[in-house]
């Protein structure tokens, strides 16, 4: 038998028995070593070849993938792994560092109990670092580290041990002060979740030269840093290797401090499903009982060119096989499973079951997407993966030859249910598809996917940042009224409170969630008492209040009135670019007495217009979205930095010495920072390292406003005028 199908056999073995399972995730800042590390676990494991681990990259199965150096999407792999003369079975995702794959490693995130942060030792904590730390955290898993590219403190920048032991301890001080941060508002989350050295939640070393160290490991070898630093000096790096090899450390240090299922659900569980504790579903779920009902988390969709779509995820209660029917939720229906298996890096392996408390990969659920709740019975939902940054960059899309339109359409819906961070707009009558997503990498990946892989020539379109519209003040009450004239609304709008605005995009407030803990949310969020009584709607990042009382009609009325609300959102007054932020409050209304006379075609273009015109009255500003920008370069490329920022409307904000190295810190809008690597890189001579993230939305100065509505008007094909009483610019 292959060595592989032995792996196979002794992770089907190990799946029956929840305490030794560890579901765990890779995760970091970009080019911290993720995928070399990943790669060095697998040989450990007996998967790859010793040899070209480093090299190979397994994880990074997609050609492109390996052509641009960096991984895309999140890889699953099973693997055992003896700790204590017990076999573990070991189920990990490598996840993508960079910021615009950000998506795939909070999906990560819901499938797994553990993630192991890794930092580089040089760059230390970086954005990206803090962005995963928190989508771990607010998944309710916990967190260890392990600082990678130790031996380039060694032999490159040849620091001493005095010098190196402070180096290190300042990378652990730097996280834990962002855990520490974090949890402090999260009451789940246990107070040890902080990492140290001493409880052995910290491990040190080279993914690269492929040795690692951490305090059980060198009381284990009785190896010291005094050893390592000598080897590494001395170009001993095999000897270093097969004295202390980095998969042993980490997978005993996965073994050891990372919750099991049986551990990790019962705390998990109340945090991403709100449906009733008291039944015995949610009790099959808090036992990881694979007797229970069949309950299936499904957190990445993907598609092989064999076996078509599968749908990877955690199995939370009950058994997966072959032929069973599941509901999917979202949809109408029942989908039959085709086959059950795992992932061993690239290949998927099938197997007759997967039992809970594993992560496993299915055919047939052709209606699941990612972030479907898949069971036998039917069920409340699990709580949606809220994605921290939402869509900042457009791109159009083309098929060149009208023929492949049906093919490309198709590909886009798939495109769609692969990766929830993209959107996707369908214009049939034009051909010309929408696709937004979180930056200029993002988008030139999945054109690039479409004409390689899916083989459809397509046209593409400049990249074109998304806007938003919010109001800048209170407004007057306003009065919309429906065409027949009978029907009336009178609104008035605010800004909504950037907290409200925070606690509605991380999931903590919804329209989904019982009504008094909405209220509560949403009081602790600082809105009055009566105000958070009266919530009628959520729509985006906007909240409609109903203050009225007693008007006859209005509460069959509310659909309409909600329809009409979400659509003047959606394409606000002064550029039909979504509204966000803000509140209405819906003061009075005069509905006619016959339901034929208030039916959809008076009361939504009624209560369009009146939000609309309070929104206008509001001081409605074009916002744009902005990114944070760090540069790190040599400090004569200081100065080449600092005006890469300033000259794209941006702002310098900090600028301080770390080791050789300057960093520049700043913001910039994120349209004018569409070119940016390479003007950075032929500023410094290729000398700057630079990292960006998404920031948020902020408003556009006065003076281009006028221009830019224009602009995006004339795109759109809307008339070249601003709307009606908006003459403050
Ligand atoms: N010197 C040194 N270089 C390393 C080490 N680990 C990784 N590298 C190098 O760092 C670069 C990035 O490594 P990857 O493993 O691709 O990093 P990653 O975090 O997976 O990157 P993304 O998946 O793109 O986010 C590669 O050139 C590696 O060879 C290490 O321990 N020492």
């Amino acid at each position: 038998m292959g060595r592989r199908k032995k792996i196979v056999q002794e992770c089907e073995r190990l799946m029956d028995n929840p305490e030794h399972i560890r579901n765990i995730a890779i995760a970091a800042h970009v080019d911290h070593g993720k995928t070399t590390l990943s790669d060095n676990l697998l040989a450990g494991a007996g998967m790859i070849s010793e040899d070209t681990a480093g090299e190979q990259l397994a994880m990074d199965t997609k050609e492109d993938e390996q052509e641009r150096g960096i991984t895309i999407d999140a890889a699953n792999v099973s693997m055992t792994h003896e700790y204590e003369d017990t076999n573990h079975l070991i189920n990990l995702i490598d996840t993508p560092g960079h910021v615009d794959f950000g998506g795939d490693v909070t999906r990560a995130m819901r499938a797994v109990d553990g993630a192991l942060v890794v930092v580089d030792a040089v760059e230390g904590a970086m954005p990206q670092t803090e962005t995963v730390l928190r989508q771990a955290l607010r998944e309710g898993v916990k967190p260890t580290l392990f600082i990678n590219k130790v031996d380039r403190l060694i032999s490159e920048l040849q620091e001493g041990p005095q010098e190196m032991q402070e180096r290190l301890m300042s990378v652990i001080a730097d996280v834990n002060e962002l855990i520490r941060g974090m949890a402090e508002n999260m009451d789940d989350i246990p107070e040890d979740w902080t990492v140290s050295v001493e409880d052995g939640t910290v491990g040190f070393g080279s993914a690269l030269y492929k040795w690692g160290v951490s305090m059980p490991s060198m009381q284990r070898t009785g190896m010291d840093f005094g050893d390592i630093m000598e080897l590494e000096q001395n170009d001993k790096r095999q000897e270093l290797h097969e004295r202390t090899p980095l998969s042993d450390v980490v997978l005993d240090m996965v073994c050891e401090h990372f919750p099991n299922p049986v551990d990790a659900q019962p705390r998990r569980v109340p945090r991403i499903w709100r449906g009733d504790p008291d039944t015995e579903l949610a009790e099959g779920m808090q036992l990881v009982d694979e007797d229970g009902d069949v309950v299936f988390m499904v957190t990445d969709i993907s598609m092989d060119p064999h076996a078509g779509e599968i749908a990877t995820g955690r199995v939370f209660s009950g058994t997966l096989e072959k032929g069973q029917e599941l509901y999917v939720s979202g949809t109408a229906g029942k989908n039959r499973i085709q086959s059950v298996g795992l992932f061993m890096g690239s290949e998927r392996e099938e197997v007759d079951r997967v039992p809970a408390g594993n992560i496993a990969s299915v055919t047939g659920l052709r209606d699941a997407i990612a972030g479907s709740t898949v069971s036998s019975v039917e069920m409340t939902p699990f709580e949606s993966i809220e994605h921290i940054s939402e869509p900042v960059i457009t791109k159009s899309v083309e098929a060149q030859n009208m023929d492949d339109l049906p093919k490309l359409i198709e590909t886009l819906q798939q495109v769609a249910k692969e990766d929830p961070t993209i959107q996707i707009e369908i214009n049939e009558d034009t051909g010309e598809h929408l696709i937004s997503g979180q930056g200029e990498l993002h988008l030139e990946v999945i054109t690039q996917r479409i004409r390689d892989n899916q083989g459809i020539p397509v046209i593409t379109g400049e990249p074109i940042v998304v806007f938003r519209e919010q109001p800048q003040e209170s407004s007057r009450e306003v009065e919309g009224q429906s065409p027949n004239r009978h029907n009336k609304f009178y609104i008035t709008v605010e800004p909504l409170d950037q907290e409200i605005v925070d606690a509605i995009q991380l999931g903590e407030v919804s329209m989904d969630m019982p009504e008094l803990e909405r209220r509560e949310a949403l009081q602790e969020a600082g809105m009055d008492k009566d105000t958070s009584q009266n919530v009628e709607d959520i729509h985006r990042t906007n909240i409609l209040i109903d203050d009225t009382k007693g008007i006859q009609h209005l509460n069959e009325t509310m659909e309409l009135v909600l329809e009409g609300l979400q659509e003047a959102l959606d394409d606000g007054p002064l550029a039909a670019e979504p509204v966000q932020g803000s509140l209405f409050r819906l003061h009075d209304a005069k509905l006619h007495e016959d339901t034929i006379h208030r039916g959809p075609a008076q009361v939504i273009p009624a209560v369009r217009d009146a939000v609309h015109r309070a929104l206008i009255d509001g001081e409605v500003r074009l916002l744009e979205p902005i990114q944070d920008v760090r540069i790190d370069v040599p400090s004569e490329h200081m100065g080449a930095a600092s005006g890469e920022i300033q000259g794209r409307r941006g702002r310098v904000d900090d600028m301080y010495q770390e080791g050789d190295l300057m960093v520049v810190e700043g913001i910039a809008p994120v349209e004018e920072m569409i070119g940016f690597s390479s003007d950075i890189r032929s500023a410094t001579e290729g000398r700057a390292s630079w990292n960006t993230e998404n920031a948020g939305f902020r408003v556009l100065v006065d003076n281009l406003q006028r221009e830019k509505i224009m602009e995006i008007r004339e795109r759109k094909g809307m008339k070249l005028e601003l709307p009606q009483s908006i003459d403050y610019f």
